[in-house]
């Protein structure tokens, strides 16, 4: 079987390198390159990750190539971003990564030549009813599913993910036994630049600073400034400057640039039982083509706990009910379905406003 590997320089896929090697397979290592190149946006650590990838590539005696994705990344994943910062949503360019680089571009440019490509991505794939499913990870906190819930049924059907059986800490242990140059290296907060640089500076290039009022949402009363809603997140809390909270962004009004927000970690604006969601994309199929409503668990963000509910079909958009109150539903993230047992993520789609 002919697999590639897609290799950060991080201790995650380091480990598969070395699980498909004791398995017997010889596989071929790609580094992807992301981050552009003397701008301040990237920081040093591609160069090390890259060093990293090279080491391991010399250990097993593998081919290791660099994959230069860097123009494709900034005209859809980038882009794509400051145009919902611009919009005043709060994008999710991990996601999208996966969607179009990781496994869209890769897979056109590189991946189409392989039976598999693995990565070391916390999920599994599960066969089922003759189709393969994404299915979730056994640790919870590291759990992936949600930023792989983009991809399509090509992708998952050629993907392996040798650590989603795995616990991260038993992940470090393979790491550090097998004396792996990586195994000490911290975890990366995403692959994306959003994880790798400051996420305001980035903001603030593209999209400037332009003050506008934060006002309290019950009493219409100003109450501060911002430098721009585009710096903030329904549900946000830190970050505000105001004294006297804790305080929380629960609305934009993005024509006026002003800010609402509430005041104390009861206060009733900042959480809501349902949401819309648009364009609802099935990973592999739509297992309910027969149901109007279902009973499914979600995540509105990336947490290690999936919150229950219904799926309701209303034509082409899809609604979830939560069974609980849902604190900061941010338009522009995405709303990740799961069945009800949380074993398989079946699709997602953008929260609507
Ligand atoms: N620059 C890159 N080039 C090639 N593959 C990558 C790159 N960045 C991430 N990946 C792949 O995507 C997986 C998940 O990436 P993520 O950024 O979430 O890192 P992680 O869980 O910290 O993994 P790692 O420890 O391998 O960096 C990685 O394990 C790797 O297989």
């Amino acid at each position: 079987m002919n697999i590639s590997v897609l290799l950060s320089g991080g201790v995650d896929s380091s480990v598969v390198v070395h699980l498909l090697c004791e398995q017997g397979y010889r596989p071929s290592l790609f580094y992807i390159k992301i981050g552009m190149d003397g701008t301040d946006y990237m920081d040093c650590s591609a160069e090390e990750d890259w060093e990293m990838a090279t080491a391991i590539a010399h250990r097993y005696g593998l081919p290791l190539e660099m994959v230069d994705l860097q123009k494709e990344y900034w005209e859809q994943v980038a882009a794509y971003a400051i145009d919902k910062i611009r919009r005043g949503l709060t994008p999710n360019p991990d996601v999208m990564c996966n969607r179009f680089i990781k496994f869209g571009c890769f897979e056109q440019k590189v991946g189409k030549e392989f039976d598999f490509t693995a990565t070391g991505h916390y999920a599994t794939t599960v066969h089922k009813d003759g189709k393969v499913w994404l299915g979730t990870a056994v640790d919870p906190v590291k759990d992936q599913t949600d930023f792989l819930a983009q991809i399509d049924y090509l992708q998952v059907s050629k993907l392996m993910f040798p650590l989603g059986g795995l616990m991260k800490q038993e992940v470090r242990d393979i790491a550090r036994n097998a004396g792996l140059p990586t195994a000490r290296r911290r975890d990366s907060q995403g692959i994306c630049f959003l994880g790798k640089i400051n996420y305001n500076d980035f903001v603030r290039r593209f999209l400037g600073e332009r003050q506008g009022d934060v006002i309290e949402w019950e009493t219409g009363k100003k109450i501060g400034t911002h430098r721009g809603y585009w710096f903030h997140t329904i549900g946000q809390r830190k970050g505000l400057g105001l004294s006297g909270g804790p305080w929380f962004v629960i609305r934009k009004d993005v024509e006026a640039n002003v800010l609402y927000v509430s005041r104390g970690y009861d206060t009733q604006w900042q959480y809501g039982r349902e949401f819309k969601i648009h364009d609802f994309h099935f990973i592999t199929e739509n297992p309910w083509l027969h149901n109007q409503e279902v009973d499914v668990t979600f995540k509105i963000r990336h947490t290690p706990e999936f919150m229950k509910g219904k799926l309701i079909r209303e034509g082409e958009i899809y609604r979830i009910v939560s069974s609980e109150n849902l604190q900061g539903i941010a338009p522009g993230q995405f709303g990740v379905v799961y069945d009800e047992a949380s074993r398989i993520c079946i699709g997602s789609g953008e929260i609507g406003i």
